[in-house]
């Protein structure tokens, strides 16, 4: 049997005052695989402080803890791994820094850019966006048929992002992403982060079932 989707979870673009127990919270409340650091507009020293702040509560909870961006600072920091976009430097380099440690590839809508990252030993191709999105301005749309056939040819784990809710999570699911990245689904959830968690993991469980 394949190995379950779960839930990866990226912060919220700016983190709000007590996000650390925010955080624990939402960790607490239910299955996540990685929690990733995304701060887009905060400077390296800001960073640093986060990833010192919010690693430990990830990894005493056995969530592996991922930067956005930046191999050189992952590495230095001691964090678990990097993800890194297509323009976020030299891919080969961050793979040779980053041995032992986990490394993201986006791959956007693409299959080239996604054999690309197999090639360079990547640990998992993301693609998306697969719905719409306000957390960024996202300029691909990826749909179903990329992560069956991606599945299906390769070991290499996929990540789905992009707008993706427990709403509209399923059809994902059943086409074979390994995770589900989400912001907005669980940091803007109505009743809160970890009631965000707990309705994702529902969602996965139910769409794996149903699979
Ligand atoms: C899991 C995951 N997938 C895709 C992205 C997007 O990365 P990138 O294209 O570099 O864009 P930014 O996130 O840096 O704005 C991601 N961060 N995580
Ligand atoms: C970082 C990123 N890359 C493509 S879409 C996206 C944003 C995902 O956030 P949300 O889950 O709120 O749509
Ligand atoms: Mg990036």
């Amino acid at each position: 049997m394949d190995d379950p989707c779960r839930l990866y979870l990226i912060t919220p673009p700016v983190l709000p005052p007590g996000f650390a127990d925010q955080l624990a919270a939402a960790l607490d409340a239910g299955d996540v695989a990685c929690l990733q650091l995304r701060l887009k507009d905060a400077p390296r020293d800001e960073v640093k402080r986060a990833v010192e702040a919010l690693m430990p509560i990830a990894q005493a909870r056995d969530v592996a803890f991922l930067l956005n961006d930046d191999a050189i600072l992952a590495a230095e920091l001691g964090c678990d791994g990097a993800h890194l976009g297509q323009g976020d430097g030299d891919h080969a380099g961050a793979r040779m820094l980053l041995s032992g440690r986990i490394l993201g590839i986006t791959c956007h809508d693409s299959r080239h850019l996604a054999m690309l990252a197999g090639e360079m030993a990547a640990d998992y191709v993301a693609f998306g966006a697969f719905f719409p999105t306000s957390t960024k301005e996202a300029q691909y749309r990826a749909g179903t048929d990329l992560l069956e056939w991606w599945s299906e040819m390769f070991e290499i784990p996929c990540v789905a992002i992009g707008g993706i809710t427990a709403a509209n999570c399923a059809p994902l699911v059943r086409a074979g992403a390994d995770f589900l990245a989400v912001v907005g689904a669980v940091w803007n959830h109505p009743e809160g982060p970890a009631a965000g968690v707990r309705a994702m993991n529902a969602a996965i469980v139910e769409a794996a079932g149903a699979a």
